[in-house]
Protein backbone atom coordinates (compact mmCIF):
# COMPACT_ATOMS: atom_id res chain seq x y z
CA UNK A 1 0.00 0.00 0.00
CA UNK A 2 1.46 3.20 -1.20
CA UNK A 3 1.16 6.91 0.40
CA UNK A 4 -0.26 6.05 3.89
CA UNK A 5 -1.09 9.27 5.65
CA UNK A 6 -0.39 10.11 8.68
CA UNK A 7 -3.02 12.73 10.55
CA UNK A 8 -2.45 13.83 13.99
CA UNK A 9 0.54 14.87 16.45
CA UNK A 10 3.47 12.51 17.29
CA UNK A 11 3.70 14.04 20.63
CA UNK A 12 0.73 16.17 21.37
CA UNK A 13 1.00 18.80 24.89
CA UNK A 14 -0.39 18.42 28.06
CA UNK A 15 -3.70 20.59 27.78
CA UNK A 16 -4.01 23.12 30.48
CA UNK A 17 -7.48 22.86 31.32
CA UNK A 18 -8.47 19.76 33.58
CA UNK A 19 -11.49 17.21 32.13
CA UNK A 20 -13.92 16.58 34.97
CA UNK A 21 -14.22 12.93 36.65
CA UNK A 22 -16.08 10.57 33.67
CA UNK A 23 -15.70 12.70 30.65
CA UNK A 24 -15.98 11.28 27.54
CA UNK A 25 -14.71 12.09 24.00
CA UNK A 26 -17.53 11.91 22.15
CA UNK A 27 -16.18 11.68 18.88
CA UNK A 28 -12.85 10.43 17.65
CA UNK A 29 -11.86 7.37 15.14
CA UNK A 30 -9.77 4.25 14.72
CA UNK A 31 -7.55 3.25 11.67
CA UNK A 32 -7.05 -0.02 11.52
CA UNK A 33 -4.46 -1.88 12.41
CA UNK A 34 -4.41 -2.75 8.88
CA UNK A 35 -3.08 -6.12 9.32
CA UNK A 36 -6.28 -6.90 11.21
CA UNK A 37 -8.78 -4.66 9.00
CA UNK A 38 -7.84 -3.52 5.74
CA UNK A 39 -9.33 -0.36 4.84
CA UNK A 40 -12.56 -0.27 2.18
CA UNK A 41 -11.80 -0.70 -1.29
CA UNK A 42 -14.13 2.41 -1.46
CA UNK A 43 -11.51 4.53 0.93
CA UNK A 44 -10.79 8.10 -0.04
CA UNK A 45 -7.77 8.24 1.89
CA UNK A 46 -5.29 5.81 3.49
CA UNK A 47 -4.14 6.32 6.76
CA UNK A 48 -1.03 4.73 8.81
CA UNK A 49 -2.52 2.44 11.41
CA UNK A 50 -3.88 4.48 14.59
CA UNK A 51 -5.40 1.80 16.59
CA UNK A 52 -7.10 1.53 19.67
CA UNK A 53 -3.54 1.48 22.09
CA UNK A 54 -2.97 4.74 21.04
CA UNK A 55 -6.45 6.03 21.34
CA UNK A 56 -6.49 5.07 25.46
CA UNK A 57 -2.92 6.14 25.67
CA UNK A 58 -4.23 9.71 23.98
CA UNK A 59 -7.21 9.17 26.04
CA UNK A 60 -5.40 8.94 29.58
CA UNK A 61 -2.63 11.68 28.40
CA UNK A 62 -5.52 14.53 27.92
CA UNK A 63 -7.56 13.38 31.15
CA UNK A 64 -10.88 11.70 29.75
CA UNK A 65 -11.78 8.66 30.87
CA UNK A 66 -14.26 7.31 27.88
CA UNK A 67 -14.45 7.43 23.89
CA UNK A 68 -16.83 6.94 21.56
CA UNK A 69 -15.70 5.87 18.38
CA UNK A 70 -16.95 6.89 15.04
CA UNK A 71 -16.89 4.51 12.06
CA UNK A 72 -14.22 6.12 10.11
CA UNK A 73 -14.97 6.71 6.10
CA UNK A 74 -11.86 4.80 5.07
CA UNK A 75 -13.16 1.74 6.70
CA UNK A 76 -16.35 1.66 5.02
CA UNK A 77 -19.29 -0.11 5.73
CA UNK A 78 -17.34 -3.03 7.80
CA UNK A 79 -17.22 -1.62 11.30
CA UNK A 80 -14.69 -4.48 12.92
CA UNK A 81 -12.00 -2.17 14.07
CA UNK A 82 -14.29 -0.26 15.40
CA UNK A 83 -15.76 -3.12 17.37
CA UNK A 84 -12.76 -4.24 18.16
CA UNK A 85 -11.55 -0.48 20.04
CA UNK A 86 -14.79 -1.02 22.09
CA UNK A 87 -14.28 -4.73 23.18
CA UNK A 88 -10.72 -3.64 24.46
CA UNK A 89 -11.57 -0.62 26.20
CA UNK A 90 -12.90 -2.34 29.20
CA UNK A 91 -16.84 -0.51 28.94
CA UNK A 92 -15.13 2.74 28.20
CA UNK A 93 -15.80 2.96 24.79
CA UNK A 94 -18.83 2.94 22.52
CA UNK A 95 -19.08 3.75 19.08
CA UNK A 96 -21.08 4.73 15.94
CA UNK A 97 -21.48 2.53 13.07
CA UNK A 98 -21.37 2.91 8.95
CA UNK A 99 -24.20 0.08 7.67
CA UNK A 100 -25.11 -0.37 4.64
CA UNK A 101 -28.84 0.38 4.86
CA UNK A 102 -29.74 -3.20 3.85
CA UNK A 103 -28.20 -5.02 6.59
CA UNK A 104 -30.18 -7.19 8.39
CA UNK A 105 -32.03 -7.19 11.82
CA UNK A 106 -29.78 -9.16 13.16
CA UNK A 107 -26.46 -7.73 12.22
CA UNK A 108 -28.12 -4.77 14.32
CA UNK A 109 -28.63 -6.34 17.17
CA UNK A 110 -24.95 -7.62 17.16
CA UNK A 111 -23.72 -4.17 16.85
CA UNK A 112 -25.48 -3.40 19.76
CA UNK A 113 -24.28 -5.58 22.15
CA UNK A 114 -20.69 -5.16 20.44
CA UNK A 115 -21.68 -1.43 22.18
CA UNK A 116 -22.58 0.69 19.13
CA UNK A 117 -25.83 3.22 19.58
CA UNK A 118 -25.83 5.13 16.50
CA UNK A 119 -25.48 5.11 12.82
CA UNK A 120 -23.81 7.18 10.39
CA UNK A 121 -24.95 9.37 7.17
CA UNK A 122 -22.08 10.91 5.99
CA UNK A 123 -22.84 13.31 3.32
CA UNK A 124 -19.42 15.12 2.23
CA UNK A 125 -18.39 13.96 -1.31
CA UNK A 126 -15.06 14.20 -0.92
CA UNK A 127 -15.44 10.98 1.36
CA UNK A 128 -18.05 8.79 0.11
CA UNK A 129 -19.65 8.30 -3.95
CA UNK A 130 -23.30 8.23 -2.59
CA UNK A 131 -25.73 9.20 0.01
CA UNK A 132 -28.97 7.46 -0.88
CA UNK A 133 -31.44 9.06 1.42
CA UNK A 134 -34.28 7.14 0.62
CA UNK A 135 -32.54 3.70 2.03
CA UNK A 136 -31.06 6.15 4.86
CA UNK A 137 -34.74 6.88 5.94
CA UNK A 138 -35.14 2.80 5.65
CA UNK A 139 -32.90 1.95 7.77
CA UNK A 140 -33.21 4.52 10.25
CA UNK A 141 -37.01 3.42 10.93
CA UNK A 142 -35.83 0.04 11.98
CA UNK A 143 -32.54 0.81 14.47
CA UNK A 144 -32.82 -1.14 17.83
CA UNK A 145 -33.86 1.17 20.88
CA UNK A 146 -32.18 3.98 22.33
CA UNK A 147 -29.98 4.26 19.04
CA UNK A 148 -29.41 7.81 16.96
CA UNK A 149 -28.76 8.70 13.56
CA UNK A 150 -25.35 10.93 13.44
CA UNK A 151 -25.57 13.13 10.16
CA UNK A 152 -22.26 14.55 8.82
CA UNK A 153 -22.79 17.54 6.28
CA UNK A 154 -21.72 20.79 4.99
CA UNK A 155 -23.72 23.79 5.68
CA UNK A 156 -24.17 24.93 1.94
CA UNK A 157 -26.41 21.26 1.88
CA UNK A 158 -28.23 22.06 4.69
CA UNK A 159 -31.48 23.76 3.01
CA UNK A 160 -31.78 20.87 0.58
CA UNK A 161 -31.16 18.26 3.07
CA UNK A 162 -34.31 19.41 5.47
CA UNK A 163 -36.73 17.58 4.32
CA UNK A 164 -34.78 13.94 4.65
CA UNK A 165 -33.70 15.48 8.34
CA UNK A 166 -37.20 16.20 9.03
CA UNK A 167 -38.34 12.83 8.63
CA UNK A 168 -35.81 11.04 10.39
CA UNK A 169 -37.71 9.32 12.83
CA UNK A 170 -35.22 9.23 16.10
CA UNK A 171 -32.87 11.17 17.64
CA UNK A 172 -29.80 13.09 15.54
CA UNK A 173 -26.29 14.19 16.16
CA UNK A 174 -24.97 16.58 13.91
CA UNK A 175 -21.27 16.08 13.26
CA UNK A 176 -19.03 19.16 13.17
CA UNK A 177 -22.73 21.39 13.41
CA UNK A 178 -22.55 20.62 9.97
CA UNK A 179 -19.64 22.86 9.16
CA UNK A 180 -19.94 26.59 9.70
CA UNK A 181 -17.96 29.24 8.60
CA UNK A 182 -17.37 30.29 11.52
CA UNK A 183 -15.64 33.10 10.39
CA UNK A 184 -19.26 34.85 10.11
CA UNK A 185 -19.31 34.48 13.53
CA UNK A 186 -22.09 34.00 15.92
CA UNK A 187 -24.71 35.40 14.52
CA UNK A 188 -23.42 34.69 10.57
CA UNK A 189 -25.51 33.12 7.87
CA UNK A 190 -24.70 29.77 8.76
CA UNK A 191 -25.52 29.76 12.16
CA UNK A 192 -28.35 31.21 12.01
CA UNK A 193 -29.06 28.34 9.74
CA UNK A 194 -27.85 25.86 12.26
CA UNK A 195 -30.28 27.64 15.11
CA UNK A 196 -32.95 27.32 13.23
CA UNK A 197 -32.63 23.61 12.09
CA UNK A 198 -32.04 23.19 16.43
CA UNK A 199 -34.96 24.87 16.88
CA UNK A 200 -37.17 22.76 14.26
CA UNK A 201 -36.95 19.74 17.37
CA UNK A 202 -35.36 18.97 20.61
CA UNK A 203 -34.03 15.91 19.83
CA UNK A 204 -31.47 17.02 17.73
CA UNK A 205 -28.05 17.43 19.38
CA UNK A 206 -24.75 18.80 18.18
CA UNK A 207 -20.99 18.40 18.63
CA UNK A 208 -18.92 21.48 19.24
CA UNK A 209 -15.87 20.35 17.48
CA UNK A 210 -13.40 20.52 15.01
CA UNK A 211 -11.73 23.94 15.46
CA UNK A 212 -8.60 22.33 13.43
CA UNK A 213 -10.96 21.73 10.70
CA UNK A 214 -13.55 25.01 10.79
CA UNK A 215 -10.92 27.17 12.02
CA UNK A 216 -7.87 25.99 9.50
CA UNK A 217 -5.73 28.48 7.71
CA UNK A 218 -5.56 26.23 4.46
CA UNK A 219 -9.40 26.76 4.55
CA UNK A 220 -8.92 30.67 5.31
CA UNK A 221 -9.25 30.20 8.80
CA UNK A 222 -7.24 31.98 11.62
CA UNK A 223 -5.25 28.47 13.05
CA UNK A 224 -4.49 27.79 16.29
CA UNK A 225 -5.42 28.97 18.77
CA UNK A 226 -8.61 29.08 16.21
CA UNK A 227 -10.14 32.51 17.72
CA UNK A 228 -13.16 32.57 15.16
CA UNK A 229 -14.04 29.37 16.58
CA UNK A 230 -14.44 29.90 19.91
CA UNK A 231 -16.13 33.27 19.42
CA UNK A 232 -18.68 31.64 17.02
CA UNK A 233 -19.09 28.16 18.64
CA UNK A 234 -19.47 29.23 22.43
CA UNK A 235 -23.03 31.23 22.00
CA UNK A 236 -24.12 28.00 20.91
CA UNK A 237 -23.05 25.92 24.01
CA UNK A 238 -24.72 28.47 26.15
CA UNK A 239 -27.73 28.34 24.07
CA UNK A 240 -28.30 24.20 23.92
CA UNK A 241 -26.18 23.23 26.89
CA UNK A 242 -28.25 20.09 27.31
CA UNK A 243 -28.10 18.61 23.30
CA UNK A 244 -24.39 19.23 23.01
CA UNK A 245 -21.50 17.18 23.05
CA UNK A 246 -17.79 17.60 22.86
CA UNK A 247 -14.53 15.15 20.77
CA UNK A 248 -11.20 15.34 20.01
CA UNK A 249 -11.53 14.54 16.34
CA UNK A 250 -8.56 12.23 17.05
CA UNK A 251 -6.58 10.92 14.54
CA UNK A 252 -8.06 14.08 12.56
CA UNK A 253 -8.78 12.46 9.11
CA UNK A 254 -7.43 14.23 6.32
CA UNK A 255 -5.59 16.99 8.43
CA UNK A 256 -2.44 15.91 7.62
CA UNK A 257 -1.72 19.45 6.21
CA UNK A 258 -2.17 21.26 9.07
CA UNK A 259 -2.09 18.45 12.11
CA UNK A 260 -3.59 19.83 15.32
CA UNK A 261 -1.61 19.50 19.06
CA UNK A 262 -4.58 17.55 20.82
CA UNK A 263 -3.69 19.06 24.33
CA UNK A 264 -4.44 22.82 22.37
CA UNK A 265 -7.59 21.07 21.04
CA UNK A 266 -8.65 20.33 24.93
CA UNK A 267 -8.05 24.31 25.53
CA UNK A 268 -10.64 24.87 23.34
CA UNK A 269 -13.14 23.20 26.15
CA UNK A 270 -13.15 26.29 28.93
CA UNK A 271 -13.32 28.80 25.92
CA UNK A 272 -16.43 27.60 24.60
CA UNK A 273 -17.91 26.22 27.47
CA UNK A 274 -16.76 28.42 30.53
CA UNK A 275 -18.28 27.00 33.70
CA UNK A 276 -18.11 24.30 35.62
CA UNK A 277 -21.79 23.23 34.86
CA UNK A 278 -21.51 23.91 31.28
CA UNK A 279 -18.44 21.16 31.09
CA UNK A 280 -20.53 18.84 33.00
CA UNK A 281 -23.14 18.86 30.65
CA UNK A 282 -20.85 19.19 27.36
CA UNK A 283 -18.13 16.23 28.90
CA UNK A 284 -20.69 14.13 31.10
CA UNK A 285 -24.04 14.38 31.05
CA UNK A 286 -24.96 14.44 27.62
CA UNK A 287 -22.74 12.19 26.21
CA UNK A 288 -23.58 9.58 28.73
CA UNK A 289 -27.47 10.21 27.75
CA UNK A 290 -26.80 9.34 24.71
CA UNK A 291 -24.69 6.40 25.03
CA UNK A 292 -24.25 4.85 28.23
CA UNK A 293 -28.10 4.96 28.82
CA UNK A 294 -28.48 1.34 28.95
O1 LIG B 1 -13.74 16.01 7.47
C1 LIG B 1 -13.20 14.88 7.39
O2 LIG B 1 -12.33 14.62 6.55
C2 LIG B 1 -13.66 13.82 8.29
C3 LIG B 1 -13.56 12.49 7.87
C4 LIG B 1 -14.09 11.52 8.64
C5 LIG B 1 -14.11 10.13 8.20
O3 LIG B 1 -13.35 9.81 7.28
O4 LIG B 1 -14.93 9.37 8.75
O5 LIG B 1 -14.68 11.79 9.83
C6 LIG B 1 -14.75 13.07 10.31
O6 LIG B 1 -15.31 13.24 11.41
C7 LIG B 1 -14.25 14.11 9.51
Amino acid sequence: MTNRITSWHPNPSKPSYTPPPGAVDAHCHVFGPVAQFPFSAKAKYIPEDAGPDMLFALRDHLGFEKNVVVQASCHGTDNAATLDAIAKSNGKARGVAVVDPAIPEEELAALHDGGIRGIRFNFLKRLVDNAPKDKFLEVAGRLPKGWHVVIYFEADILEELRPFIDAIPVPLVIDHMGRPDVSQGPDGADMTAFRKLLDSREDIWFKATCPERLDAIKEGGLGDPWDDFARAVAPLVEDYQDRVIWGTDWPHPNMQDEIPDDGHIVDMIPRIAPTAELQQKLLVTNPNRLYWAD
